[in-house]
């Protein structure tokens, strides 16, 4: 692989990234990809990113990954008319677009006990209902509660999660991300769908991007910045010095721009 090109320094939104037809790329979903709102079922994806992405995807020729913490049937809802390739629940879930059927290897299955998750799940939600603007969001094999509206809920709601996880047993693990606290499957991270991704056509031999906007992307970051490649944290400048990503753009917005200037 030839060097990495030079990039400007952390704070500094990045220039198109050279030969952007080499690259590989990972993309998270909320809050990078797509504007956060006050609810979790609130997001809308802003006209002309899917055609964008489709445009990016093809560029790349198929080297492209939306990995996020959303249930993979969640992403297809929210772009019906494409099929990308998705890492759901923070890559315990791994659907190939059509066109990488069969080329990519999936993550090995988890080894919860399916009971016991649901007894979790029921906790949750029954402890979280009578807690003005916490939400309960059902995602399959993970379950999340949201505080965005009650911030002062957030110890009510670290606490039903460590009860939620004692019940749910081995094989899942809390997850912390923005106003929120999740459970699902453990054993992956998004720093692990990366490296796998990478030892695949068409991602392998290619220089890997990733951008994420929280805690659960700085997985991603490393694995990226191991791998020669470029980490874009979306947020403000502090958020980046916290971060291991080796860049940044302040907004979903401007992340969106950006990609656009290399898509037209
Ligand atoms: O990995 P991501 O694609 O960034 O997904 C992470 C979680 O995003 C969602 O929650 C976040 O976005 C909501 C909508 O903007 C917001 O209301 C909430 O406060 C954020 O935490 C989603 O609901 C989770 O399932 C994802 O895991």
């Amino acid at each position: 692989m030839a060097p990495r090109p030079p990039f400007r320094g952390a704070g500094d939104a990045p220039p198109p990234l050279p030969a952007p037809a080499t690259w590989a790329f990972f993309l998270d979903l909320d809050g990078t990809l797509l504007d956060l709102a006050a609810r979790p079922d609130a997001v809308s994806p802003e006209g002309g990113l899917a055609g964008m992405l489709v445009r990016l995807e093809r560029m790349v020729s198929g080297a492209l990954a939306l990995v996020t913490g959303r249930a993979v049937e969640f992403v297809d809802e929210l772009f019906p008319e494409q099929r990308f390739t998705v890492a759901g629940l923070h890559g315990a879930e791994l659907r190939p677009s059509p066109s990488l059927a069969g080329h990519l290897l999936p993550p090995p299955p988890g080894t919860g006990d399916a009971a016991a998750f649901r007894a979790a799940q029921d906790l949750a939600r029954d402890r979280a209902l009578p807690l003005p603007g916490v939400l309960f969001e059902d995602k399959g094999r993970a379950f999340a509660l949201h505080y965005r509206q009650a911030p002062e809920q957030r110890d009510a709601v670290a606490r039903i999660m460590a009860e939620a996880l004692a019940l749910a047993g081995t094989g899942h693990r809390l997850r912390d991300g923005k106003c929120v606290v999740e459970l699902g499957p453990a054993g992956q991270d998004k720093g692990m769908i990366v490296r796998n991704l990478m030892g695949s056509a068409p991602f392998q031999g290619r220089y890997p991007v990733a951008a994420g906007d929280d805690l659960t992307d700085e997985a991603m970051f490393r694995a990226v910045n191991a791998l020669g490649g470029l980490s874009v944290r979306v947020g403000p400048e502090e958020a980046l010095a916290r971060s291991a990503a080796s860049t940044g753009i302040e907004t979903p917005g401007a992340f969106r721009s950006w990609l656009r200037g290399m898509t037209g």
